[in-house]
């Protein structure tokens, strides 16, 4: 079948390797015609003794198999993966099996206490009330353009920050100011997509003798170390005095009346959760600072980039689908704000929860643009998937989200149009995409941040929406960039116009 087939031959020694290498700058359209060309399932050759085979799927029955609770232990993300992106340490992303285990188990406790999701809410909720409205009315005074994609990048890499170590570092000003912090992510990220590029043991020469983007990367590596060193010092130190001042009942005193007098409930930050955790015994060996570098670490990239991509490609969809804007205007318009007088309005959470059609547009958006539009994971055991495809232990497996979006056996003849209407139903919103809606994976393994990004996904477009019409530039090329999160190639450059509410 593949030698004839035209999308992805099969050459003698090199395998499958030079269709992929001819296709890697829309490696996510050509992944979909493979997929479609070849029933959903394909297994990919590469060069002989290459260690690059793999078994490629849209299939949802495979992804639902792989996800499941009961398989998921056998599909672990697996050591070469490990090895990839060794810069995120021991931490969650990273980890398999027991080391992962703990890690969900308090990540997933702590995220969901009260005090954290209200720090959530109030800490978005600033900073796009005087960080991203601000930034956008100057635009639409001066009339310029805007790179939207940048825009939302620095949104979520400061959102995400201050939600993780209570930090602003203040990326999202005017200026757009270089931040080492956030310059060594991008940097990072970039080596490791190189390093799924070139064989293994080139990339790890070059890491031995610190050359080229490996040194790039090493640097990265320790300006990351370096900053959330200091984030984790600043905090612990915080919380000591806090104690110190605990233990003094006159200051204790004078915190109590303060503290009746502000009325509010507090709020705070994932690392404070962390280091300010009662368990002490039990949490001794998860507040060592190797242990805070990788949650932070791995928070940061895993809140970041995602969020910020789906914002992009939601504004994209609605400049294209002015019917869709029209019904969340509708949406917004019927919502009374609290601060009428107030020139930039921005979304309360609460308010935030009454908005179906706007949710519904979001996973709409999510659907057709995942942030993580390929997912890899590895095989330790001998297996069947549900499409009879065989898995060999070690074989590495990629579930192609992307693809799957653009699929007619599931998703329809209207597959590639974007219709929120998919997700509407007489309740509110539809439950029933879960046998075949992965954008945030599934089970053991999902997304452990859903909730905050659809917090920030909806502050954000509600509150840019209400105030401002969205205009992209004509005349621009909109594709997806080859990287491993979905951003786009170029940016979205866009004007903004107020909108007289
Ligand atoms: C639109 C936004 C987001 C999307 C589409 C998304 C999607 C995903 C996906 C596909 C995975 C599985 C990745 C894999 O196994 O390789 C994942 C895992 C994860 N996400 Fe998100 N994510 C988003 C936002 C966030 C945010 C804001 C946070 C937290 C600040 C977060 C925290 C996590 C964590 C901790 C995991 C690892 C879960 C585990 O392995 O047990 N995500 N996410």
């Amino acid at each position: 079948l593949f030698d004839r087939n035209p999308v992805l031959r099969n050459w003698p020694v090199v395998g499958m390797l030079p269709s992929l290498l001819a296709n890697t700058a829309r490696i996510h359209d050509w992944y979909t015609e493979v997929l479609r060309a070849c029933g959903g399932t394909v297994p990919f050759k590469g060069p002989w003794l290459s260690g690059l085979d793999m078994l490629v799927t849209s299939d949802p029955a495979n992804v639902s198999y792989i996800t499941s609770t009961t398989h998921a232990a056998k599909y672990p993300k697996g050591e070469e993966y490990r090895e990839i992106f060794d810069i995120l340490g021991d931490g969650i992303l990273n980890a398999d099996a027991d080391s992962w285990r703990i890690q969900r188990k308090w990540a997933h406790m702590l995220m969901r206490q009260r005090r954290f999701r209200l720090y959530v809410d109030r800490t978005s909720r600033a900073k796009v009330g005087s960080a991203l409205l601000p930034l956008l009315d100057r635009a639409a005074r001066d009339g310029h353009a805007l790179d939207l994609q940048e825009v939302m990048q620095r949104f979520t890499f400061d959102a995400t920050c201050i939600l993780v170590c209570g930090v602003d570092p203040g990326c999202l000003s005017p200026k757009f100011p270089v931040v080492p912090f956030a310059k060594a992510v991008d940097d990072a990220k970039e080596v490791i997509l190189l390093r799924h590029t070139v064989p293994r043991t080139w990339w790890r020469l070059m890491k031995l003798l610190r050359l080229g983007n490996e040194k790039l990367l090493a640097e990265a590596s320790d300006t990351v170390d370096c900053c959330i060193a200091e984030y984790v010092s600043a905090r612990r130190n915080e919380l000591l005095e806090a104690k110190a001042k605990k233990n003094n009942p006159d200051e204790q005193k004078e915190e109590e009346k303060e503290e009746e007098e502000e009325e509010e409930e507090e709020a705070v930050d994932l690392l404070t959760s962390y280091m300010d955790h009662e368990a002490e015994e039990a949490m001794e060996k998860l507040k060592s600072d190797k242990f805070l570098r990788d949650v932070i670490l791995n928070m940061l990239v895993a809140g970041r980039d995602t969020t910020s991509s789906a914002l992009t490609w939601f504004f994209w969809e609605l400049s294209r689908n002015p019917h869709v804007e029209s019904k969340i205007m509708d949406e917004l318009t019927r919502t009374k704000s609290r601060y009428p007088k107030s020139p930039n309005r921005v979304f309360e959470s609460e308010e935030l929860n009454g908005l179906p059609y706007l949710h519904a547009a979001l996973c709409e958006c999510l659907r057709l643009y995942p942030s993580v539009p390929i997912v890899h994971k590895s095989a330790v055991e001998a297996d069947t998937l549900p499409s009879g495809h065989r898995v060999e232990p070690g074989m590495k497996l990629y579930y192609c989200l992307y693809a799957m979006a653009r699929m007619e056996a599931i998703w329809g003849e209207d597959c590639n149009e974007f219709k929120p209407e998919r997700w509407v139903s007489e309740g509110g919103t539809r439950r029933d995409h879960n046998d075949k809606f992965f954008s945030f994976n599934a089970g053991p393994r999902s997304c452990l941040g859903k909730g905050i990004s659809f917090t920030h996904m909806k502050m954000v477009a509600a509150s840019t929406l209400y105030n401002f019409h969205v205009q992209v530039v004509p005349g621009q090329t909109v594709c997806p960039r080859t990287s491993v999160i979905l951003h786009m190639k170029n940016g979205l450059l866009v004007k903004l116009k107020r909108r007289c509410n």
